[in-house]
């Protein structure tokens, strides 16, 4: 939700920390949403670049800065490191502007688009690698004892060899605790396949419903508007089982649609084993060469090698 009444901020427009006195150069928006503006930034005293997001108010972002200050605190490595970068999360302070004193963060810039425009651009078989990647940072948060809740497109950024980071931690909520923030259409409570409690399962439920939202929207949109009563796992599994371009990940899906995974992990690992295997099977029925089939492969061993570096 944006609000007219929340100006967005020229660029060449100096975010100067209360605290910490960095100072950082507004160079363009990148994107707004319901918990803050997002701004592409530029050190002023050095040539790094960041994303730095801003609440309207004093009380927006406050407690996603505090999810992210305790992730960051706690070492989960492999969510806020990438070999080489800078941790994803850069610095918090405050900035003194008219409307008030706003609480901000600096976090790393990810260039990638979200994920229903990367599958637009590069075609459904991509799906596979990207979707290794979102169940990968799934894992490391589950295994920090986290969830990430709000699971949807536009909180997952895809860059184009496929790699996918998680971006907005405004939803993620302790294992255990009631998930804060969530989309309707991707969430168990909707679809009466469970409550509402943050636990591993929520999110894979919500990225099985986001790969059927992505890959057979139509369906998806269909039982989506049946009367609250007539949606259910039962609803889900027709259109898993009817879905030609779904077919590659159906058992998968089924488990995840149904809660049947204990360890994200080990679903991460099942995920990437179909995505190469789908990859495979439809290059070499077009008839293409074979390294097409085999790039693919390399991007999931690329994804898994780094994802392996992080965790040491
Ligand atoms: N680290 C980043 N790197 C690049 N772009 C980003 C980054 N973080 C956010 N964005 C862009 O800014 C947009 C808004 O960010 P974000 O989703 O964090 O805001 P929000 O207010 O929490 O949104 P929502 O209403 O979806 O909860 C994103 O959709 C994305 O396009």
């Amino acid at each position: 939700m944006t609000m007219s009444s929340d100006p967005v901020l020229a660029p060449g427009t100096v975010i100067k920390g209360k605290w910490k006195r960095s100072s950082y150069v507004i160079q363009r928006l990148l994107g707004r949403g319901a918990n803050g503006t997002v701004y592409l930034v530029k050190e002023a005293q050095a040539d790094r670049q960041f994303a730095l997001k801003m609440g309207r108010n004093t009380l927006d972002l406050q407690s996603e800065i505090n999810v992210l200050t305790t992730l960051h605190s706690q070492g989960t490595k492999a969510v806020f490191q990438k070999d080489g970068d800078p941790s994803f999360l850069f610095e918090v302070d405050d900035v003194v502007l008219r409307s008030g004193e706003i609480p901000f963060y600096v976090m790393r810039y990810i260039k990638g688009d979200p994920l229903h425009r990367f599958v637009a651009a590069k075609g459904a078989e991509w799906y596979g690698v990207a979707g290794t990647g979102i169940l990968n940072r799934l894992a490391e948060l589950h295994q920090a004892g986290w969830v990430f809740g709000d699971l949807k497109p536009q909180n997952i950024l895809v860059n184009a060899y496929g790699e996918a980071e998680l971006i907005d931690y405004g939803g993620v909520s302790l294992a255990g605790r009631s998930v804060k923030q969530f989309t309707e259409w991707y969430d168990r409570g909707f679809w009466n396949a469970g409550n509402r409690n943050a636990d591993p399962q929520y999110d894979l439920f919500a990225f099985a419903l986001l790969t059927i939202h992505i890959l057979e929207g139509e369906s998806l949109k269909a039982a989506a508007g049946r009367l609250p009563q007539l949606r259910n796992t039962a609803e889900l599994t027709v259109i898993i089982r009817r879905s030609r371009v779904l077919r590659p990940y159906a058992e998968w899906l089924l488990g995840a649609v149904r809660g049947e995974y204990s360890d994200t992990r080990a679903a991460a690992r099942s995920w990437s084993r179909l995505a190469s295997a789908h990859v495979r099977q439809s290059s070499a029925k077009r008839g293409n060469p074979r390294w097409l089939g085999y790039a693919f492969t390399v991007s999931l061993l690329l994804l898994a090698g780094a994802l392996w570096i992080a965790l040491r």
